[in-house]
């Protein structure tokens, strides 16, 4: 234990106090950090110094004055520090100090939510430093007020969107602003990833383009929660150099990590008769509670806002039996409150007045608390990026805090509490987007034509031959029209209002509230059927709705609010075709490839289930089928290779994979039984808390795979490695590492260009997995091929994320036993947006510690056959049938083998673009 983190293990000690099995797999010490202290620039504005001295700041730290300094200096920047660090300062420095020399100096702020925007705008208007107009102009801007800010604001806080649509748009009407434009602060920029990021970045290609015709040329100042390779990242968003500045000079308590795995209950039984594990929303109520009567300041953060309410109200429940005055310390916060009942609350748990909030995400960004004593995280956040910045709202300066990671019933999560390194030791994964996505490209670069015409030498700002080639299928297509001295837009109309930056091209499904005619939000086409199919639950910032009617001619789905006991998942069939191999790996009867694919696939009905993950029927669907294209990465391996003996593991691998075998797991029963395709893909819907409290059941065996649990086997973070987590795992994983470097997930972070064979290649001879010298197949016969490639799909399906900041629902899979186009059997994993979001390249760059991942999530897991914690899917498009969970580490062990053996033997060739 570290010294000062005394009362964190005590309240540690108090929420696992009576339960019989423990469910902490790993505790973690992180010291306290001092703050470090500069003077003011000698550049500052001493005006703009009182202000924020008045407001609190007495002297920046350290990585403030560095960071504004750059900026000041003219160097695009971009700042990636901890929760409440101060990143504000920041930028406010340079551009208060800049707006007050020169009255005509302007600068636009740029968040990816409306309220974060509110709130900062809030907050430079609090210092009220003289001459400086700041207005926001977003989507609730009054009509009346538009002209007020295009005319006089100076600093204009908006958002993506809005720049798209109603500032590049109209640029002419912006010249005042674009003339003079000092700085463009891009604040949160980690949240621009996937297709959104990607129209981020050709969004500010073209805001950099219009400030050129203009006359100006800003400096970039970038904000992030902490990141790898914050100035590369940086970098691909704006296409200009970025100054990183990542030494956090904040102070920062000591705080306490625990992770923590609720137990398998006896009374429920999932899909197919699979057990279940308690809710992590329940869990994380009893631990508030707990909590709350040792009197610390505790945030509990939940996925959706009912599951926000039930957890504020299992804590409740369970403290009006310890004493009628505590119920009352405790409350749900949701996205939607106002800013006042924002602020209230914020008021209420610094005074104390309030103790525990359950909260969405929604309080992530744009909250100023920090110092709290503990933070309960119920299921993982998605990226390490949101895990630190929810789990950096505890621990103030001079005292130490509890964070509480609570697993939800899936792979990823199951992975994380078993491995903790992956959680305390790698790097914060960097955000993926790729700017020269053909379907994202289109659309941008019609509207930058309509903005300005575009010319050959504004090419290799937006990729270059990439570019050169989408207009030219523009072109053809006639919306625009070439000239020598450039791409002209033809129409009279606009583009922009046609292209909807958040989703990824084609007419948007419109999601109606039938009785109010309101507008919830928008789907894409492509998830259309999967998401608001009649009979879904669609939660639209953490409410509930069910779906009426899906017109897809019309492209609106009708809802009604209602909040049934029951989410629902689409049940999908599919077929995939290999439209071009870019990248082909051969490691000798096994495969590993990227490419284009098509994905066909039709709803044909959807599954209701409790929230206990207890199924409640199967609803038939009559829908129509749906193309699309997108990148994948898969890898086949041969008919001998699948049924050869199995390869004889060293040490307790053998055990480990021998136990699961001898606990049991179904064999193939379904339908494709050896030719059978299954698909995996679906709606965003989420598996809330049962509400059920009290202690958890007594039910679950010790963990078989995974080590013994209990905080007296906690360790520092220094060693995470040594306990918590099976020792033969721990290496296999280490050894998948490229270098000796930090943690045996360093290899998560490829650059795009790193291949498979580097990533084993660099792990010695004796192979990621240590199967160098002992080739063999998986040992399948051919019933059990189908439920083990579909199980093993699964799982790499719930693993990406750690490798390509994803969201699971971002992304797909198919397998099949035998693939017509590869003539073997082959596990898909694609992107799930047209044209691909980078998921699927990075899929391919990392495929050596994303699969070794993969299989350590799936033996890590006690279950005997297959639960939602390893190889079931939340969204299996064939009813989580066939599953063969010992069948896919076997599956995984050969792949893996497979490139081990063949990359330490010598040096295979990369085949490229072997076109199907
Ligand atoms: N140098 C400083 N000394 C003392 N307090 C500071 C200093 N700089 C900022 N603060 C305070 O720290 C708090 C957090 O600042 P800010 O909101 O800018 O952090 P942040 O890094 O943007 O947070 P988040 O991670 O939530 O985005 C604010 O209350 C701010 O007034």
């Amino acid at each position: 234990m570290v010294a000062g983190t005394e009362r964190a293990r005590r309240l540690l000690h108090r929420v696992t106090a009576g339960i019989r099995e423990n469910p902490v797999t790993h505790v973690a010490d992180l010291p306290a950090r001092e703050a470090r202290h500069t003077e003011w620039p000698s550049w500052a504005d001493p005006r703009v110094v009182t202000a924020l001295r008045s407001s609190g700041v007495e002297r920046p730290w350290a990585h403030q004055s560095e960071a504004a300094s750059l900026a000041f200096g003219g160097r695009h920047v971009v700042v990636s520090t901890g929760t409440a660090s101060g990143k504000s300062l920041c930028y406010q420095l340079p551009v208060l100090t800049k707006l007050v020399a020169d009255d005509k100096a302007c600068a636009l702020y740029l968040s990816p939510t409306k309220a974060l925007g509110a709130d900062q705008l809030r907050s430079v208007s609090a210092l009220d430093v003289p001459g400086v107009r700041a207005a926001s102009y977003d989507g609730d801007t009054p009509m009346a007020e538009r002209d007020w800010v295009r005319a006089h604001a100076r600093w204009v806080f908006t958002n993506p969107d809005m720049l798209h649509r109603g500032i590049l748009a109209a640029h002419s009407r912006w010249a005042r602003l674009f003339r003079k434009l000092s700085y463009v602060v891009i604040d949160e920029c980690h949240s621009y990833r996937g297709v959104f990021g990607s129209h981020v970045a050709l969004l500010l290609r073209r805001l950099q383009r219009v400030a050129r015709h203009y006359g100006s040329s800003p400096v970039f100042i970038l904000a992030s929660a902490t990141t790898a390779e914050p100035g590369e990242f940086a970098c691909r968003l704006v296409g200009e150099d970025c100054v990183p500045v990542v030494e956090d000079a904040s102070p920062r308590g000591a705080r306490t990590v625990a992770l923590w795995e609720p137990p398998l209950v006896e009374d429920h039984r999932g899909e197919n008769g699979a057990p279940v594990r308690r809710s992590a929303g329940a869990e994380a109520g009893r631990i508030l509670a707990e909590l709350v009567i040792e009197g610390a300041r505790t945030l509990a953060f939940v996925r959706s806002r009912r599951g926000a309410e039930l957890t504020a109200l299992g804590a409740r429940r369970l403290l009006s039996e310890v004493d009628s005055e505590l119920p009352s310390q405790v409350a749900a916060y949701r996205a939607g409150f106002l800013p006042e009942e924002r602020r209230a609350l914020e008021r209420a748990l610094l005074s104390g007045e309030l103790k525990g909030v359950a909260t969405t995400n929604a309080l992530e960004l744009g909250v100023d608390i920090a110092g709290l004593d503990a933070v309960v995280l119920a299921g993982y956040p998605g990226t390490l990026a949101s895990f630190w910045q929810q789990a950096g709202r505890a621990g103030r300066a001079g005292d130490d805090a509890l964070v509480v990671f609570v697993a939800r019933d899936d792979p990823l999560d199951t992975y994380l509490v078993h491995h903790p390194a992956a959680v305390l030791e790698r790097p914060v994964e960097t955000a993926v987007l790729d700017p020269s996505n053909p379907y994202v490209l289109a659309p941008q670069l019609a509207c930058a034509a309509a903005e300005l015409p575009l010319t050959t030498g504004e090419l290799d700002t937006f990729g270059g031959a990439a570019a050169r080639e989408v207009l030219d299928t523009l072109v053809a297509d006639g919306l625009l029209r070439r000239r020598p001295s450039g791409w002209y837009w033809t129409s009279r109309d606009r583009p922009h209002y046609e292209v909807d930056i958040r989703g990824s091209g084609g007419e948007q499904i419109a999601v109606v509230e039938a009785d109010t005619s309101r507008l919830l939000g928008t789907v894409d086409p492509g998830s259309a059927c999967t998401t608001v199919h009649p009979g879904a639950v669609y939660l639209h910032q953490g409410s509930s709705y069910v779906v009426d009617e899906l017109d897809l001619e019309s492209g609106i789905a009708l809802v009604h609010a209602e909040d049934p006991e029951w989410t629902t998942s689409a049940r999908e069939v599919a077929d995939i075709k290999v439209l071009s191999t870019q990248e082909r790996v051969d490691y000798g009867g096994v495969s590993v490839c990227l490419g284009e694919v098509a994905v066909t696939s039709q709803v044909v009905g959807y599954l209701r289930r409790r929230p206990s993950g207890e199924v409640l029927d199967h609803v038939a669907l009559d829908l129509p089928a749906q193309t699309l294209e997108t990148r994948a990465v898969w890898y086949t391996i041969s008919p001998e290779l699948l049924e050869a003996p199995r390869a004889v593991p060293a040490g307790e691998r053998r055990t480990a994979t021998a136990a699961l075998e001898s606990r049991g797991s179904r064999t193939a029963t379904a339908p494709q039984e050896s030719t059978g395709t299954s698909r995996t893909s679906g709606p965003r819907e989420g598996r809330g808390p049962t509400g059920a409290t009290g202690r958890p059941s007594e039910a679950g065996a010790p963990s078989g795979a995974s080590g013994a649990r209990g905080t007296d086997q906690a360790s520092r973070t220094g060693s995470p490695l040594e306990t918590g987590m099976a020792s033969e795992a721990a290496s296999a994983l280490e050894a998948g590492q490229p270098s000796g470097a930090a943690g045996p997930l360093e290899a998560a972070q490829p650059s795009r260009t790193r291949g498979p064979l580097e990533a084993s290649r660099a792990s010695g001879s004796g192979g990621p997995l240590g199967f160098g010298g002992a080739p063999g197949g998986a040992g399948l016969d051919p019933a059990r091929i189908p439920g083990a490639l579909h199980a093993a799909e699964h799982a790499a399906i719930g693993l990406l994320p750690l490798f390509a900041t994803c969201d699971r629902w971002d992304i797909g899979g198919v397998s099949t036993a035998l693939h017509a186009d590869t003539g073997e059997a082959t596990v898909f994993v694609h992107d799930g947006h047209p044209g691909g979001a980078g998921f699927a390249d990075r899929g391919f760059a990392a495929v050596v510690p994303w699969l070794a991942a993969t299989r350590e999530a799936i033996l890590s897991c006690e279950c005997p056959a297959g639960c939602p914690s390893c190889v079931q899917s939340p969204k299996c498009g064939n009813g989580n049938d066939p599953l063969d969970k010992a069948g896919a580490v076997a599956v995984l062990e050969t792949v893996l083998g497979a490139v081990s053996l063949h990359s330490a033997q010598h040096d295979h060739g990369v085949a490229q673009a072997a076109a199907n």
